[in-house]
């Protein structure tokens, strides 16, 4: 990089004097606008009287006022970070200097004083390089605390396009390096001031297609993602203000993790969801074995779900409804036990023949519609047959026997008063609901996976082994996993809704709605907060509409599970299964979607092998893939220790390069029997933790453990959180499984028994290598049984252990 340092001390101070004086106009300005904006506020809430048309325009304004004032007050840490030198022209006129920061000001007389990051004019700041610097002949980065400019680090693209003044000026370290060393506080941070060239090019892509961003550990592809949201969020606000954007995370922690850095970044309107979330009003809290996992995250699990729907569509037969006869292999195959359906009402008994049965449920299947709403049709058609059967009973018409061929004739206003009739009738509904229930689909997947009989039917219908359906096998009533979900989510579509009630009120509301959009759209033209973009009709109408406290875009797509989201991102992608990503896919129609992953830490054994082959079935090969390349978490020394257990765990796949080379060298202990340590696990692990926190100061630190162990060596650490609870990245020390640490990063890690680790799946060496780069600044591996030859590089501790580096 460019960076130069001066050793001109007067002129350093004069350069950090003169930024101080930029920087506090800025902050002066902030405040004139925060005040500004908290009068007009409050102005607009204490207005009164004026009818619909003037409290709709005082709710738009103060609507735009609240939100102003928050974005305000979220810029004050940080305000300004960043300064670029254009080149000035041939006639010796000076270039542009921008000021870069948070959000974008202007002072009074409109002149823009600070250019919002995400602005085009602000790209240069990102992009430039010291091979392709564009027209800049400087980057300067501003450091602040509070309010006060600390620090300034210069990039000089151009020494000869300064002047001689801020030639003797350039000052710096780093600031990349600066903000990287920072102690882990339990939270990621924003990186505004340090965005990289290469994430920049992620961050700024378009919002359309495909775009995947692969890259190993510590590649700043979770924080460039994030980044990213915010970027479509104000380059694009009006769409994506309207349909949101979902962030699909791994686990609640992480999600906790990254909590902070899109409000630091003043966007609200983001989803924050893991797959097993995504699902509203289920809760997944159970973990699947590794086997019923790669069953239920494979693609055929959607034939499965499919053949268990039809398999509910059922005609009658002798042992009762054809499904529950055993050896069955099929829905459809009844011939040996076909029989008529019976059903007694008022001491008469009603029959509808086998084969008009079987036509009017083949004849429902032909409608191509949910089963739920095909059910009506089923329901309405079974109801007319009994009625016929009815009335005949009740007044024959003619005499089957005398007339065989004259058809009978019945009132038809008779046969739906008949009809409603019988449907009031338990044993009617009883008899129907066997043949063609209606189902939720927790109902459906929950008896499906009790019944041996349905599970082998449906299984063998989607091309299942026995063993493989047999992992799906358990009691009813048990808890759902993360891997149901996607199934549920299947079903419902398959499922649908009987609507026809709701539909009726919807369209009802929807008209009247129309009339309220009309109307506020008038208002908006009128007070020409229509031209701002800053208030939409549909929004201000839903506001006078509803009665409830008007719900925000976010809100509003968390609670319905066909919402199609403006934008999705999906992190730490590898681990989603074939069946998630049919969940996913579904909330996104229009296939906006990045994303982020590294396919070298795929642990999940469903999980992907390839970006392509996950994703061929929804976007035909138009993956746009961006590659990051630094490793910016983990230094050199740690990551060669990482990168020999890639090579042996995934031949094909390279490590990132680390950017810096710092802390200390990474080290083996050896404890029980034989260990140098001369002590057991018991002993050495507590005194190791805090050895860790001493020298890490307010650092967090983690122990990553094997599966099995988790509880064993959670009670050897009573001070340290014991689970991977959100609430755990609070703590200075955490246990968890490799699994649970995914996406998260700690100042200091030790990993117990990383031999159990590899050993306790097929996954297992992506576990460790997952584990090993989740350090900034410290690595111990503890073993008390051998240590795997991959580590061999940590080497064996000398016998002259040491417990106090
Ligand atoms: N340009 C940058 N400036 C400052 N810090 C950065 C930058 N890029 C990344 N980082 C920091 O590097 C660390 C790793 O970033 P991040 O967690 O996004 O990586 P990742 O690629 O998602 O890693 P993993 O795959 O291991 O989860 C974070 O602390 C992040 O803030």
């Amino acid at each position: 990089m460019g960076i130069r340092q001066s050793d001109d001390a007067d002129a350093q101070a004069g350069a950090l004097h003169d930024e101080q004086a930029y920087v506090s106009r800025l902050y002066h300005r902030l405040d004139a606008l925060r005040r500004h904006t908290h009068n007009a506020l409050r102005a607009a809430h204490t207005q009164g009287g004026g009818g619909y048309a003037a409290l709709t325009e005082r709710e738009v304004r103060s609507d735009e006022h609240a939100r102003r004032l928050r974005e305000l007050s979220e810029v004050e840490e940080g305000l300004c970070f960043g300064r670029i030198d254009h080149r000035g022209d041939r006639d010796g006129d000076p270039g542009d200097t921008l000021y870069i920061g948070r959000i974008g000001l202007r002072d009074e007389e409109h002149a823009t004083i600070l250019v919002d990051w995400r602005a085009p004019a602000a790209r240069p700041f990102y992009a430039a390089t010291p091979a392709t610097p564009g027209d800049l002949v400087r980057r300067r980065h501003l450091h602040t605390r509070d309010r006060r400019v600390v620090g300034i680090d210069d990039e000089v693209f151009d020494l000869d396009g300064l002047s001689d003044g801020d030639r003797r000026s350039l000052v710096g370290e780093a600031a990349l390096l600066a903000g990287l060393r920072r102690g882990r506080t339990g939270r990621m941070n924003d990186i505004v001031a340090t965005i990289q060239s290469e994430q920049d090019r992620v961050i700024r892509s378009d919002l359309q297609g495909v775009l995947v961003v692969q890259g190993g550990p510590g590649t700043g592809k979770t924080v460039a993602a994030l980044h990213r949201a915010a970027y479509l969020l104000y380059t694009h606000r009006e769409t994506l203000r309207r349909r949101g954007v979902l962030v699909v995370g791994p686990n609640p922690t992480f999600l906790r993790y990254i909590g902070r850095v899109l409000p630091s970044l003043g966007e609200s309107d983001v989803v924050l969801s893991t797959v097993g979330d995504l699902y509203p009003g289920v809760r997944a809290g159970a973990v699947d074995t590794a086997a019923a996992a790669v069953v239920k995250g494979a693609a055929s699990m959607a034939d499965l779900v499919r053949a268990a729907v039809a398999d509910r569509q059922r005609v009658p037969s002798a042992a009762g409804p054809a499904a529950s006869v055993p050896g069955r292999t099929g829905p459809d195959d009844v011939a040996e036990h076909e029989s008529d359906l019976e059903i007694e009402v008022d001491g008469m008994a009603l029959r509808v023949g086998h084969a008009d049965c079987r036509a009017l449920r083949d004849r429902a299947r032909s409608l191509g519609l949910p089963h739920n709403v095909a059910r009506k049709y089923f329901v309405t058609q079974m109801l007319r047959q009994l009625a016929l059967d009815q009335a005949d009973l009740l007044d024959p018409k003619w005499d089957p026997v005398e007339d065989p061929d004259e058809p009978a004739y019945h009132d038809e206003a008779e046969l739906d008063h008949m009809s409603t009739g019988l449907w009031q009738q338990d044993a009617v509904r009883r008899g129907l609901d066997e043949l063609w229930p209606l189902l939720t689909p927790q109902r459906l997947v929950e008896e499906l996976f009790a019944d041996d009989a349905a599970l082998a039917r449906a299984g063998a219908a989607a091309g299942l082994a026995e063993a493989e359906w047999r992992t799906l096998r358990r009691p009813p009533g048990s808890p759902w996993t993360v891997g149901d979900i996607p199934l549920l989510d299947e079903a419902a579509e398959l499922l649908g809704e009987d609507d026809t009630e709701a539909r009726a009120r919807r369209r009802r509301a929807e008209r009247d709605r129309a009339d309220a959009e009309r109307y506020a759209q008038g208002v908006l033209e009128f007070t020409g907060l229509f031209e701002d973009g800053m208030m939409e009709a549909g929004k201000l109408a839903e506001r006078h509409h509803d009665s409830g406290p008007p719900l925000s875009t976010a809100e509003r797509a968390r609670a319905d599970r066909s919402w199609a989201y403006g934008h999705v991102i999906v992190d730490e992608a590898q681990e989603l299964s074939a069946m998630a990503w049919r969940m996913v896919m579904r909330r996104i129609p229009t296939r906006s979607l990045t994303v982020v992953g590294d396919i070298a830490q795929t642990g999940d054994p469903a999980g992907a092998r390839s970006w392509e082959t996950m994703l061929a079935p929804y976007v035909h090969g138009r993956l746009h893939v961006e590659h990051l390349l630094v490793n910016y978490r983990t230094p050199a020394r740690i990551m060669a220790v990482a990168a020999d257990v890639l090579a042996e765990v995934a031949p094909g796949q390279s490590a990132p390069e680390s950017v810096r080379d710092d802390g200390d060298m990474p080290r083996a202990v050896h404890v029980g029997g034989t260990g140098a340590a001369g002590a057991t696990l018991a002993e050495a692990l507590p005194r190791l933790v805090a050895t860790d926190l001493a020298a890490m100061g307010d650092g967090r630190l983690a122990v990553i453990v094997p599966d099995a162990r988790h509880t064993e060596v959670a009670a050897l650490l009573p001070d340290a959180a014991a689970d991977a609870t959100p609430e755990a990245l609070e703590s200075p020390a955490a246990v968890l499984t490799a699994t649970r640490s995914k996406g998260l990063e700690f100042d200091a890690v030790i990993v117990v028994e990383p031999g159990a680790i590899l050993e306790q799946s097929p996954k297992g060496g992506q576990d460790l290598y997952v584990a090993l780069t989740r350090a900034t600044r410290r690595l111990t591996v503890v073993h008390e049984g051998p240590l795997p030859e991959m580590l061999g590089r940590m080497g064996t501790p000398s016998p002259t252990f040491s417990w106090d580096r």
